[in-house]
C-alpha cells in the first residue's frame, strides 16, 4: 500500500487553486499541493515533502486532464515563475480567486456572513501590465538573458516577448537586450557581487502609449549609454525618456536611490480617471490601469462624497486615488512615505488644477496621529492602500483612536487584508459592509480587493 512519505506515488483529483498558485487535491483525507496543475485534473503525484496533514507534490503524469485547462499563451509557461496559471480558463482563475477571499475573510478575518461582490474580471487577460522589470544575467557561455525567474529557484527564463505585458513593451524588451549584447556592458554578477547592469525595467502609458527605459546599475555610469539612450529614443517614437537607477547595495530590493535621465525626459504622462499624471522609473502606479480605475469607480460609488468631507488617504503614493477623491471632497489629504512620490504628488495636483488636497511624506503610522490632531473634527473617510504586508499595528490603533465614520481598504494581499478588518471590526468596533474584488494580475494567483467599513 502507497505509504504518506516522500518519495510516494499517488494519483489525486486537483479540486482547487491556493493562493500560492498551487492545484489542490485529496488523498487519503490529507492535502496535496501540486504545481502546474488545473481544477479537474486527475493526475499522478510524486510526494516531494510531506507534513502530517498536508504535502507538496510534483506532477508526473496528467492522467485526465480537466476541461478547465487551455493551452498556455507563454511558451514558458511551464517554466516562468511569472505567471502561475497560464494552463487555467480564465473563467476558472476567476472562480478560484473569489474563493481564496472569501476563504480569507472567513478563515484569517472571521468572518461568516462575508458581503462579498462578484470578482471584477479583466477585459483582456493578456497584454495588460504596464510595467516589467526583469533581472538581467549573463550566462556562462556569455549569452544576456533578460526574464523572471524560474518557478521556486534563481535560475532566470530567458525571455523575448511576455504576454501578459502591454504588447508595445516587447520590442524594447527583445532589442534592447540584444543591445546590452552586442556593446559588451558587464552584467551584475550577485554572487560575485561584481559587474554594473541589474535590471531593465519598461513603463508604458496605456493611455498615451509613451514609453520609458531604465536600466539599474551597480555602478553610477555604464560606458557610451548616454550614446545608446539617444539611439533607442530615435528608434522607438513612442519612448520618451531612457533612465538609469544606481543601486550599489546588496539587496534584492530592484531600484537605488539616484536616478538619472540620460536622454528624453525622467517620466512618462498618463491619463487616469481622466487625470493627468507623470510616472517615473521608481514610483508606484498600479500595473493594471484599466482595472484601477474600475475599482476606483467602486470606491467613489460606495463612499458617494458629498463635497463636504475631508478625506485621508494613507499609502497614496503619486495620489492616482487621492486626486480623483479629491474632485468630490472638500479636502484631501495623502500620506506616502516615498519623498519622491510625495513630490510628484504635489505636482500632479497642481497639474490638473486641484488646490484642494495636500500631501505629506513620512510613515502612516506616524503621520496619522499627528494629521488627526490638526483637524477639528475626525476624517469623514479614510482610505487605506498598504502595500502586501498589510497595515502595522500602529497604524490600525492610530485609526481605531481616530474613528473616521468610513474606511475604504484597499489591498493585493486577502490574508493581511481579512487579518486588518479582524482588528478593525473587533476591537475598533467597525462594521464590514462590503467587499469587491478584482481581477489586477490575470494569470496569476494574486488579487485585489476593495474592502467598507463604517463606524
Ligand atoms: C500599494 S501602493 C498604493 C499607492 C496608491 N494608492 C496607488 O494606488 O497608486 C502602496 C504605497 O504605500 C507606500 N508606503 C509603503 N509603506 C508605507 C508607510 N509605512 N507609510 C507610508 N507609505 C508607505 C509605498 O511607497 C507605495 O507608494
Amino acid at each position: 500500500m502507497t505509504a504518506w512519505q516522500q518519495g510516494s506515488i499517488v494519483e489525486v483529483t486537483i479540486v482547487d487553486l491556493s493562493n500560492s498558485g498551487d492545484g489542490v487535491g485529496r488523498w487519503q483525507g490529507r492535502v496535496v499541493f501540486v504545481p502546474d496543475t488545473v481544477p479537474g485534473d486527475q493526475i499522478r503525484a510524486r510526494l516531494i515533502q510531506v507534513k502530517s496533514s498536508f504535502a507538496r507534490g510534483k506532477l508526473l503524469q496528467l492522467l485526465q486532464p480537466s476541461q478547465q485547462r487551455v493551452r498556455p499563451a507563454c511558451i514558458v509557461a511551464d517554466k516562468c515563475g511569472g505567471c502561475q496559471w497560464q494552463p487555467v480558463a480564465y473563467t476558472a482563475q476567476l472562480v478560484a480567486k473569489q474563493q481564496l477571499v472569501a476563504a480569507a475573510l472567513s478563515r484569517i478575518g472571521g468572518f461568516q456572513q462575508v458581503p462579498l461582490s462578484r470578482i471584477l474580471a479583466a477585459a483582456s487577460p493578456l497584454g495588460y501590465r504596464n510595467k516589467a522589470t526583469y533581472p538581467l544575467v549573463r550566462s556562462p557561455t556569455g549569452q544576456v538573458k533578460a526574464g523572471y525567474y524560474r518557478k521556486g529557484s534563481h535560475k532566470l527564463v530567458n525571455l523575448n516577448q511576455c504576454p501578459v505585458q502591454d504588447v508595445r513593451l516587447n520590442p524594447l524588451l527583445a532589442d534592447i537586450k540584444a543591445d546590452i549584447q552586442q556593446q559588451g556592458w558587464s552584467i551584475y554578477s550577485e554572487s560575485a557581487q561584481q559587474g554594473r547592469l541589474r535590471h531593465l525595467s519598461l513603463r508604458i502609458g496605456r493611455r498615451t502609449g509613451q514609453m520609458l527605459v531604465t536600466l539599474v546599475s551597480a555602478q553610477p555610469t555604464v560606458p557610451d549609454l548616454e550614446h545608446w539612450a539617444a539611439i533607442w529614443l530615435e528608434r522607438y517614437p513612442q519612448l520618451v525618456g531612457v533612465c538609469l537607477n544606481h543601486n550599489p547595495a546588496k539587496t534584492n530590493v530592484i531600484f537605488g536611490p539616484t536616478t538619472t535621465c540620460l536622454a528624453g525626459q525622467p517620466y512618462l504622462e498618463e491619463q487616469f480617471a481622466g487625470l493627468w499624471f507623470h510616472i517615473t522609473p521608481t514610483t508606484f502606479f498600479q500595473i493594471h490601469t484599466e482595472q484601477a480605475e474600475r475599482l476606483l469607480e467602486v470606491i467613489q460609488t460606495e463612499l458617494a462624497l458629498q463635497g463636504s468631507e475631508t478625506v485621508i488617504d494613507a499609502y497614496c503614493g503619486v495620489g492616482s486615488l487621492t486626486l480623483p477623491l479629491a474632485q468630490r471632497a472638500q479636502h484631501c489629504i495623502g500620506l506616502e512615505v516615498q519623498p519622491e512620490a510625495v513630490e510628484q504628488a504635489r505636482q500632479n495636483a497642481a497639474r490638473n488644477g486641484l488646490t484642494n488636497v495636500e500631501f505629506q511624506a513620512g510613515d502612516v503610522g506616524q503621520l496619522l496621529p499627528q494629521v488627526a490632531q490638526t483637524l477639528p473634527q475626525p476624517p469623514a473617510v479614510v482610505v487605506l492602500d498598504p502595500p502586501r504586508r498589510g497595515c502595522d499595528r500602529t497604524v490600525l490603533e492610530a485609526l481605531i483612536a481616530l474613528r473616521p465614520q468610513r474606511i475604504a481598504y484597499m489591498s493585493c494581499n486577502p490574508a493581511t487584508l481579512a487579518r486588518d478588518l479582524q482588528q478593525l471590526c473587533q476591537q475598533g468596533g467597525y462594521q464590514l459592509q462590503a467587499v469587491q474584488p478584482a481581477d489586477f494580475f490575470p494569470q496569476t494567483a494574486h488579487v485585489e480587493c476593495v474592502a467598507f467599513l463604517v463606524a
